[in-house]
């Protein structure tokens, strides 16, 4: 077991003026060091945990809530949302609306600058942050010029800079091409290698199967499963329930089962690749036999 980084206890939340809460009962902890993806169909609560992680559900948001959420040992009620931000940065799907800066150099600063750090320690931050998100060569252009995929980068850099554990990603890709898609996962792939706690929100079955070490399975409001990827997803017709397919590499061994008889099947194409060569060694390792056997 590791460290608990943030841990949901029987948390529920209400958005104002609503009856139903909008994610119920959610009991689970996120480890440091874990790449949670949370997956699920559309009005599943996804983003409503990723606000309750970082304390904008309920402290800005307003609402009831019951049960608590703790993190790095802070508890809601014991909390706001500064203390929160401390240890969590969270990046939305349209990062460009986030920025304020004429410069990417300057809108890396930007969140240092207000909370009064040292000059040439905001000079050493953007230069690291810079090169950590291959974005050395556009500070001084306008974020606005940058593309889609280079603007999530950059509002992952201004993150960065401020040192969080858990970085947070809700849909930040779903607007990109595949090209500025894998910049981002790429990206974060790093981070998560570095140590850091990911946690990402994403429609990209194939991608979370690739990235992700657990998945939260999100529908109606509550989490229905929770744990390694791996495991999560060899359950098709619970994850067909919740209306989430598997990526097209499982769901394509799921139907040769009977044929093969896997005992585990793979979730990317490596995977994949692996359990089919060790499935074609068998074979021809019994026709071998066979052939050896005969008169
Ligand atoms: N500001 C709000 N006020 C009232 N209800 C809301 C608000 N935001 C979300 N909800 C409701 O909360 C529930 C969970 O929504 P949420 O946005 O968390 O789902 P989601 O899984 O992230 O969906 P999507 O994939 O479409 O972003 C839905 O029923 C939604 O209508």
């Amino acid at each position: 077991m590791g460290t608990p980084i943030i841990e949901f206890k029987n948390f529920s939340y209400y958005y104002p003026n609503t009856e139903e809460p909008a994610i119920k009962q959610i009991h689970a902890t996120i480890e440091e060091g874990d790449f949670v993806g949370l997956i699920g169909p559309n009005k599943a609560g996804k983003s409503t945990a990723c606000l309750s992680m970082i304390g904008i559900a309920p402290h800005i948001l307003g609402g009831d809530w019951m049960g608590d959420v703790v993190v790095n040992h802070e508890t809601i009620q014991s909390s706001n949302v500064s203390d929160f931000t401390k240890i969590v940065g969270v990046v939305f799907q349209d990062a460009e609306s986030q920025f304020t800066q004429e410069t990417v150099e300057d809108e890396i600063a930007f969140a240092m600058c207000n909370m009064g750090f040292e000059r040439s320690e905001m000079i050493k931050r953007v230069n690291e942050v810079a090169i950590s998100c291959n974005l050395t060569e556009f500070l001084e252009r306008s974020p606005f010029q940058l593309s889609g995929g280079q603007q999530q980068r950059l509002a992952v850099a201004c993150l960065l800079a401020l040192r969080p554990k858990v970085i947070i990603l809700d849909e930040s890709t779903s607007q990109l091409d595949p090209k500025g898609r894998d910049e981002v996962f790429k990206l974060v792939k790093e981070l998560h290698r570095q140590g850091r706690t990911i946690i990402m929100v994403d429609h990209n079955i194939e991608k979370m199967a690739e990235y992700t070490t657990k998945l939260m399975v999100f529908f109606e409001g509550e989490l229905k499963l929770y744990g390694p990827t791996s495991e999560i997803l060899q359950q098709k017709e619970l994850l067909n329930d919740y209306h989430i397919r598997l990526p097209q590499v499982t769901d394509a061994a799921y139907g040769l089962k009977e044929t093969y008889q896997f005992t585990k099947l793979p979730i990317n194409l490596e995977e994949a690749s692996r359990t089919f060569k060790e499935y074609r060694g068998q074979e021809n390792g019994s026709n071998y036999s066979n052939q050896e056997s005969c008169p």
